[in-house]
């Protein structure tokens, strides 16, 4: 139990002044702030000096509670920023809240946000549509992406924005008070950094990043202020210790994937059943990250030729089609007259399912895809990668055997065709090696860790505390 020794102490309740401590320099205007600060004005008028000593006794007791409520039982709030800038860091955002969820139930308080968006003007909070643009014209990207990747320009260019939008971004932070602020975008370590050093808030507030990418990934990632850099490969580890970051900031458990991808159970009949695909015949995925890109629509017209057995008139394979946001892709997949049973897709929220009842699949090289798919055990086809970040996950999969890398619709084709006729063993092997790359762990390992940070920092506070009142 905490003592509470101060002669301040009957000024302001224990619960204002251990929150001023954690969030000294934030001048919060919420409700709960108009109360404090009500009940605060009501102690300095002298209505706790006019109360009997027992009912000053309750309201120590009170306090105590209050105050053991601050401590080890008050509800954390983490703030997960991201932005959708493709499809897989909001994925990553909800793997992490999923896995909060069942490993700590209503401990912790999860938000996911794309502060930028919300509280910023421009570019800031149009970087999903210039980043759609910029990958479209993939010249342009590959040149901002390695244009921007000395220290010396991304940082100046980041800090002349955090002090364009300092007040924004500081009203964003404080409108959720974290406690912990985990940071799933390349493009979020600075500017929030800043802003908390700024505020004195680096030692009250943990931030960590979780690194979406594989291998390749822009070196914005790596920001020594952070409490924890979790890599998802020892790739991305190496360069984190390269760009200066220390070993007890870095942690390696794997990209974060969605809970129900290791926890869905059901198996690829039933699988196949709710979803109304052929329960007899191979299944191939087609897909291209939550926007549908790559050659979606050539591959499938290809695979449509290549799974149809024109002597025995009857298909050896079929097709599932997940065009994600792309709605022009999906409408003309849709008018095509086929020879293979197909489905077409939009946008799906249970990937896990589609994966599960499927036997390999053909996809860019989208991190968030691969870490699902090789959980499923599916054998990849990479069929086109993003200039920068994307390039390093082809020999990440490649290498491991986990699948084959080529742009050509045609070859994707027959390599389909194939594993789903004279070389099922080459996909049963690529499956194994799927498996054997799979983390379906690593978000548990990485909440279970921001847990263990959390409860180490509460520690400190509660000594501070000790020996301040
Ligand atoms: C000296 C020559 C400079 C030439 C170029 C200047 C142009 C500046 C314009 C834009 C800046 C580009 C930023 C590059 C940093 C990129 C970091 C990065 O890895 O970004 C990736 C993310 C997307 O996430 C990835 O998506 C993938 C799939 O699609 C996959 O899922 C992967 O896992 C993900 O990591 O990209 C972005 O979010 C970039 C959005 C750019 C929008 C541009 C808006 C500009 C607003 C703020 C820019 C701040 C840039 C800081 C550096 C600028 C320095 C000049
Ligand atoms: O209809 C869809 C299409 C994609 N995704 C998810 O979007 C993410 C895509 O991330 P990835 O890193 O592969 O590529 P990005 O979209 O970021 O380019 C993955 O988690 C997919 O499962 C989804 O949930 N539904």
């Amino acid at each position: 139990m905490m003592k509470v020794a101060s002669p301040r102490a009957q000024d302001d309740s224990i619960t204002q002044k251990v929150f001023r401590r954690v969030y000294s320099n934030f001048s919060f205007s919420t409700v709960d702030d108009d109360y404090n600060h009500n009940r605060r004005r009501r102690s300095r008028s002298g209505d706790y000096g006019k109360e009997s000593l027992s009912k000053r006794g309750f309201e120590e007791k009170e306090q105590v509670m209050e105050m053991e409520q601050m401590g080890a039982e008050r509800i954390k709030t983490v703030l997960i920023l991201m932005s959708d800038t493709g499809g897989g860091h909001r994925a990553s955002a909800e793997a992490i809240r999923d896995a909060f969820n069942i490993e700590f139930g209503d401990d912790y308080r999860i938000i996911i946000k794309d502060v930028w968006k919300e509280y910023t003007g421009w570019p800031l909070n149009d970087m999903e549509r210039q980043y759609k643009f910029m990958v479209k014209h993939v010249g342009l990207w590959s040149v901002a992406f390695h244009g921007t990747s000395p220290k010396w320009i991304h940082r100046s260019y980041l800090s002349a924005l955090a002090a364009y939008y300092a007040k924004q971004i500081e009203a964003g932070l404080m409108e959720y008070k974290p406690d912990i602020i985990i940071s799933v975008h390349p493009l979020m370590q600075h500017i929030p950094l800043w802003v908390m050093k700024r505020q004195g808030l680096q030692k009250k507030v943990i931030f960590v990043t979780v690194i979406t990418d594989l291998n390749t990934c822009h070196r914005t990632w790596f920001h020594h202020g952070v409490s924890r850099c979790y890599c998802p490969s020892k790739e991305v580890a190496k360069r984190a210790l390269v760009d200066g970051l220390g070993d007890s900031q870095i942690r390696v458990f794997g990209l974060p994937v969605r809970p129900s991808f290791p926890r869905t159970i059901i198996g690829k009949d039933d699988l196949r059943k709710e979803l109304e695909i052929d329960s007899n015949l191979p299944a191939v995925l087609l897909m291209g990250g939550g926007e549908g890109m790559g050659p979606v629509q050539k591959t499938a017209q290809a695979l449509g030729d290549s799974l149809y057995d024109s002597k025995q008139r009857k298909p050896i394979g079929q097709l599932i089609v997940i065009c994600g946001r792309n709605n022009t892709l999906a409408s003309a997949l849709a008018s095509h007259e086929w020879k293979i049973p197909i489905k077409v897709r939009g946008f799906e929220t249970q990937m896990e399912k589609w994966m599960g009842a499927c036997d390999c699949i053909i996809t860019k090289a989208g991190p968030g895809t691969i870490a699902e798919a090789l959980i499923c055990g599916l054998p990849i086809i990479l069929n086109d990668y993003i200039p920068g970040q994307e390039k390093g996950n082809v020999p990440y999969v490649v290498d491991n055997g986990a699948g084959i890398f080529t742009r050509s619709p045609k070859e994707t084709a027959k390599t389909v065709a194939g594993w789903f006729s004279s070389k099922k063993n080459e996909l049963y092997k690529m499956s194994e090696n799927a498996l054997k790359l799979a983390q379906p762990e690593a978000v548990f390992d990485i909440v279970k860790d921001i847990h263990h940070l959390s409860q180490q920092q509460q520690k400190r506070i509660q000594l501070y505390n000790d020996y301040s009142y």
